[in-house]
């Protein structure tokens, strides 16, 4: 693993336990001056956006990786075979990410359909951006056990392409996604 995407990863599981620590005041307060000081050295030298891997990079690759340096999002590893599109969350996510008591937020399982959805959809070689996208929460996604993201193209039509998704603790498809994909440019 390169530095800043290991840089990235130590964030996220700060996030994490950030958001469940229970230690005395003066630990959170030595905790956000050593965060600040962090931030001081990070920003004296910053980006104008926030690198990540070329979107038409997707066209045809077995690979596709997403935000795997932006902390404030779970980084994504997509796997192209046979036309279908496959992710892995090996760990889970942390509790930052948590909406119900220690379940995964809805939204959260809907970014992560509509990232491997429109990966997909790229990687067919169709430029296009969401027009829709209908999530049905069939149970509630546990934090911190391992994960996996399935997705399919179902239909297409003109510029249209319809794609259908889930999202998978174990053997239960926790959130299912129909994604309508338009072709732009
Ligand atoms: C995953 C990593 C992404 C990184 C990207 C970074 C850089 C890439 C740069 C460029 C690449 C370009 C795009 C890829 C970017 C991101 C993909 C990630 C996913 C997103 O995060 S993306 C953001 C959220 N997304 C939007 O910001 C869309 C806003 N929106 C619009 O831009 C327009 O609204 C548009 C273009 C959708 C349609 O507009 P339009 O004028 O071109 O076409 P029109 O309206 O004629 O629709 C044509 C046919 O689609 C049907 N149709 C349209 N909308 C429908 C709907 N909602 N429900 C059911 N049917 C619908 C019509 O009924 C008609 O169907 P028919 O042909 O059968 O009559």
């Amino acid at each position: 693993m390169n530095a800043r995407r290991d840089l990235a990863e130590a964030v996220r599981e700060l996030a994490s336990a950030v958001a469940v620590t229970d230690v005395d005041d003066p630990d959170l307060a030595q905790a956000a001056a050593s965060a600040r000081e962090l931030t001081k050295l990070l920003r004296e030298r910053q980006l104008e956006d926030v690198p990540r891997t070329p979107y038409d990079e997707a066209v045809g690759a077995t690979h596709y990786g997403w935000h795997l340096d932006n902390p404030a999002l779970p980084g994504l590893t997509m796997v192209f075979e046979d036309g279908r599109a496959t992710a892995t969350i090996p760990d889970g996510l942390g509790k930052a990410y948590a909406g119900p008591p220690g379940k995964l937020h809805g939204g959260v399982g809907a970014l992560l359909l509509d990232v491997l959805l429109s990966s997909l959809v790229q990687h067919h070689g169709v430029r296009a951006v969401t027009a829709s996208l209908t999530v049905d929460y069939r149970a509630a996604t546990r934090l911190d056990v391992p994960l996996r993201i399935t997705g399919d193209i179902v239909g297409r039509s003109g510029r249209k392409v319809e794609t259908v998704g889930a999202l998978w603790c174990g053997e239960v498809a926790t959130v299912e996604a129909r994604g309508l994909f338009v072709q732009v440019g």
